[in-house]
Parts: C-alpha cells; structure tokens; sequence
C-alpha cells in the first residue's frame, strides 16, 4: 500500500545562543491511508517538532531541516511554497491541537470560524458553506448545531469547543488528521468522549489520524499502529499490541513500567470496560502483529 504520508530521514535542528539542539534526527514514519497511528514519547522527544515539520508550521526562526523528504500522497511537502502549505493545511491535512481556547478565535461566532475555513479552501458560495459548516458541526456530534453556528467559543464547555475544533480539521473532508495531544487539556470523562469521536471519525469517513501523545491510555484506546520516540530519535514502532504487550526497546519497556499504577486506573476509568484488558496485556482484543521493528 503506498503510505499517505512518508517522512524519511528527517532531521530538523535549532540554532540557539547556547549551541545546536538537534530536536529530530533521521526520523522514518509513515501513515497509511485510514489508519490510526500514535507517535508517543516523553516530553522533549521531538513529537511536536516531527507534527509541525509535517505542516510546514516550525517557522522560519531559528529552526532548520537539515535532512529528509516529507511525502504526502507522493508530493514532498518540504518543497512546497507558503501558499502551497496553506491548500495542504487544512484542505488535506487538518489539524486538532491541544488547546481548543487558543485555537478557536474569541472575537467571531462558531459558524463565522467555520465558513471562513471551508471558503478559503472551496470554491462555494455562503449558502453553501453554511450548509458544509453545519454539516461539519453535526458531524462531530454537537448538540444543537444551528444555535451553536452562532455562539462564541467561551459560550461553550471545554469538550464543546475541542469538538468544533475537530469540525473545523474536518470541514474540507482532510485525508489526514492530525491531533497534538488532544485531550490532554480535557477530564477524565471528556477525553473518552473526544477519543471515542475520532475513532467514529475514523471508521466512518476513513480519515487516517496521526496522533501526538505522551499518554499511552490514548494509545490504548484508539491506536492500531505506534512510534515511540527518544530524544528526537525513533526507537520502536510496531502495533498496539507489539508495543503495549511486548515492547522490545528498554526505552519502551521502562515508559511502560513508568506508568503509575493511579495513572493507570484513571486510563482505565476513561474506556470501555471492553477495552480495559489492554492494560492488563491481554492479547484477545487486539491485533496480533509481527514483531516491532526496534532501534538501538
Ligand atoms: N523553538 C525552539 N527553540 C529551541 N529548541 C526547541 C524549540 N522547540 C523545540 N525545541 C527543542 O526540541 C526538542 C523537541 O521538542 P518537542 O517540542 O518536539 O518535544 P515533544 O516530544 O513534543 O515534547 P512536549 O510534549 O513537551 O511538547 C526539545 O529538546 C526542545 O527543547
């Protein structure tokens, strides 16, 4: 299958006053159409660097890329221009960040954020984008969506507003997701519910996601496939079940045991009961996949 996305050998650099950070070196990832993959590692692995190299968003500061293609659907995104980024971000690739608040802007309504987004990448009228708008709004299941189409993001709870931030990656119907810790910000309760919407997403509309998270609960619950990242470095990828039942890398197996026991009944509380054995290693409920493919 040819993946959707492809990044090969990337490596990006910050130049600083202290000296070089190598954030990301020689990163190799791939997401093929319609799966669910994690990319989980600690703080400061290089997730976030890996996610905004993908949409073009590492500004052009002190960063720099100094190896590797970035493929998606065969286009290397990194010889893309700003206008080409803009067609990709949010017409292909759309993007659910961590914080709904500061994505959503306070000053204009719900349905005003919506519209702009689908007419920038549609050629539509406003009727129509109206109609794609609520549509969107409807489909990450918000209750109420016309009165909403006229509310402004403080009006709603913090799972209402990660939900139309989620309306607003979908409304151009992207091929790929991508969610930076999307539920970090959100309880326990809530979590569930938005993880559980992706998954919806997911097999309904068959939109391929690439989730950010430090949270292997998340990892649990909705991966199929994941990447472990280490000091900007990948060092195991595999399926859920390689790397949740027989991580390889000590990396891997120490970020496991790390997981604290109340950490985990919190995790627990947060799913299904159906899918509580994954933390309890089982393997009957999930893929059994080769072996993972670890680094040293
Ligand atoms: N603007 C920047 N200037 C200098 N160094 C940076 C910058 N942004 C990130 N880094 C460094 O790059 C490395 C990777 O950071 P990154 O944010 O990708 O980690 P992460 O795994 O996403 O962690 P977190 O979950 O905390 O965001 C870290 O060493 C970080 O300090």
């Amino acid at each position: 299958m040819t993946a959707l996305l492809r990044i090969e050998d990337l490596s990006v650099d910050f130049h600083t006053d202290g000296g070089v950070v190598h954030a990301v070196e020689n990163v190799d990832l791939s997401v093929e159409p319609g799966e669910i993959r994690g990319l989980v590692g600690e703080s400061g692995s290089g997730k976030s660097v890996t996610s905004l190299s993908v949409l073009g968003l590492l500004g052009s500061g002190r960063a720099r890329i100094s190896s590797g293609r970035i493929l998606f659907r065969g286009e290397n995104l990194l010889e893309k221009d700003q206008r080409g980024m803009r067609k990709i971000r949010g017409g292909h690739i759309g993007l659910v960040s961590q914080n709904a608040l500061s994505a959503l802007d306070p000053s204009f309504t719900i349905g005003a954020q919506l519209v702009e987004v689908i007419r920038l990448h549609q050629n539509v009228d406003a009727k129509t984008a109206r109609r794609a708008a609520l549509d969107a709004l409807e489909l990450v299941a918000l209750p109420d969506a016309v009165r909403r189409m006229k509310a402004y993001p403080h009006e709603l709870s913090g799972g209402q507003r990660q939900r139309v931030v989620i309306a607003i990656a979908l409304a151009c119907r992207p091929e790929l997701l991508l969610a930076d810790e999307p539920t970090t910000a959100l309880d326990a309760t809530v979590q569930k519910q938005i993880l559980d919407l992706l998954l919806d997403i997911n097999r309904e509309l068959g939109t391929a996601i690439l989730i950010v998270t430090h949270d292997f609960g998340v990892v649990a619950h909705v991966c199929s496939e994941v990447t472990v990242m280490r000091h900007g470095r990948i060092v195991e990828t595999g399926t859920r079940a390689d790397i949740l039942e027989r991580p390889q890398h000590p990396y891997t197996q120490g970020l496991m045991n790390a997981v604290p026991k109340l950490r985990l009944s919190a995790a627990e509380r947060a799913i299904p009961r159906s899918s509580r054995r994954l933390f309890e290693f089982s393997h009957d409920s999930i893929s059994e996949g080769g072996k993972s493919n670890v680094s040293a």
